[in-house]
């Protein structure tokens, strides 16, 4: 029965959270991402000039897998590609003895510039899982039941060090008690209901709650446009602005805390969290941590509500479920 931990290192401004993954005989930094069902990395088959700062995977130490090719294109539309190799893959001490590993050849410039990152390591549902002609599994699915239980867990935190646990929950990691919701996978998400929102003190919700997923991957809180506006409409210089593709706040502003109902529980996102960053460096005009959910067809619990949570990604039951705890 294997259990494991391994850190979630933050990345600038919580951009995104970065852990150590061992695949053949290389360590490189990997982007967990509850969002989507791939595990690739850059590779010793990616052209020089787009892997140019980045841990590379030598698929030597693997096995290909004959005719396999992947093509992953994410939220923001960046985008990999490339071919398939069967190896071991190490996370916090839980071992995959033959995950499927995609070797990129073929990346695009968001990914280049990340030099931090050498590629993504996805928890979503095997279902969306992009290799052709035959999907692959996630590593959560490849080593499940061999978990002492068929879970993991998210603990980020905002400017620290977080963590992702494998087949256990820590319950020194969370206060009060985990509250569970139902998952529905038809879309390969962790997606789930939210009950309702409010701003601040307030208990008057504004805005119904609706379908939502819970997506590490994802760096800020996208919530129904309605939402948002009520939420920016308290604060003073809040605005929204088309040429930077969604509401700023001056970074001196003090935004009010954000509740979100989830299962007849409410969780609080600290106000702090929602003075994202600063649109530039030296900018006094800061981006906010909630976003409207306009076009994307459902709500996104990204990092900015994660880091204010312990998440439990349950797969142990009948049906997989969500568990939601204040840290
Ligand atoms: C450069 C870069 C770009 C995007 C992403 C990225 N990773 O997860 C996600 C979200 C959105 C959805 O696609 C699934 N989860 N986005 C990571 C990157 F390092």
């Amino acid at each position: 029965c294997q259990t494991g931990e391994v850190a979630a290192d933050p990345q600038l401004y919580d951009q995104s959270y970065l852990s150590p993954v061992t695949i053949g005989n290389s360590e490189l930094m990997l982007d967990f991402d509850t969002g989507s069902a791939d595990l690739w990395c850059f590779s010793t088959e990616s052209p020089a000039a787009q892997s140019a700062g980045h841990g590379l995977y030598n698929p030597s130490t693997g096995t290909e897998l004959d005719g396999a090719f992947w093509d992953i294109t994410y939220g923001d539309q960046s985008a990999a590609s490339g071919n398939v190799f069967a190896d071991k893959v190490v996370v916090g001490g839980v071992t995959a003895t033959k995950q499927a590993v995609e070797a990129a050849t073929s990346v695009s410039y968001e990914f280049t510039e990340d030099v931090a990152s050498d590629g993504l390591l996805g928890l979503a549902f095997s279902s969306i899982n992009t290799i052709l002609p035959q999907p692959q599994t996630t590593f959560f699915d490849t080593v499940r039941n061999s978990l002492a239980k068929a879970v993991f867990t998210v603990d980020l935190k905002k400017g620290a060090a977080g963590s992702y646990t494998f087949g256990y929950i820590d319950s020194s990691k969370y206060s009060g008690a985990i509250t569970y919701v139902p998952v529905n996978t038809a879309n390969g998400f962790w997606q789930f209901t939210a009950d309702g929102y409010s701003a601040g003190g307030s208990d008057s919700s504004t805005g119904r709650g609706g379908v939502a997923i819970a997506d590490t991957g994802t760096s800020l809180l996208y919530l129904p446009a309605s939402v948002a506006k009520a939420y920016y409409s308290g604060i003073q210089g809040a605005t929204f602005d088309f040429r930077q593709g969604g509401y700023t706040i001056p970074c001196s502003a003090t935004p009010p805390d954000f509740n979100v109902a989830i299962g007849g529980k409410t969780f609080t996102v600290p106000g702090s969290y929602i003075n994202y960053a600063p649109l530039r460096a030296g900018s006094s005009t800061c981006f906010g941590g909630i976003q409207a959910d306009t076009g994307i067809g459902f709500s996104i619990f990204g990092d900015v509500f994660l880091k204010a949570v312990y998440a439990v990604f349950d797969d142990s039951g009948s049906s997989p479920r969500l568990g939601f705890a204040a840290q």
